[in-house]
């Protein structure tokens, strides 16, 4: 179990995210890719990640229109772990 964020830490931490906002007891981000395979390579990318820090995004496909809707399940709300996913799942569209 992660220790849940306090309102004021998930301000501190989107300061910092400025392409992800919070949607109730989650941070969400868009984002469009050139086409729909670049998305799906972003997507195989960030399940790569997810799958070796054992913390998984909602992801939802669109053609070439990602949403990534980011919490900790088992905690029901945000915690560090989201915010450090946050930053490598930017890190992984800034790349393309
Ligand atoms: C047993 C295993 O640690 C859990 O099911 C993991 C897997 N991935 C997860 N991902 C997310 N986002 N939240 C979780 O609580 C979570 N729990």
């Amino acid at each position: 179990m992660a220790e849940l964020l306090s309102d004021e830490r998930i301000d501190e931490a989107l300061a910092h995210l400025p392409r992800w906002e919070r949607n109730g007891n989650a941070i969400q981000r868009t984002a469009e890719l050139a086409n729909f395979p670049q998305a799906i390579q972003v997507v195989n990318r960030i399940a790569e990640i997810a799958e070796n820090e054992n913390h998984h995004p909602d992801i939802d496909i669109r053609w070439r229109k990602l949403t990534f809707r980011l919490s900790t399940h088992s905690d029901g709300g945000i915690t560090e772990k989201d915010v450090q996913l946050a930053g490598e799942i930017d890190g992984v569209i800034d790349a393309m």
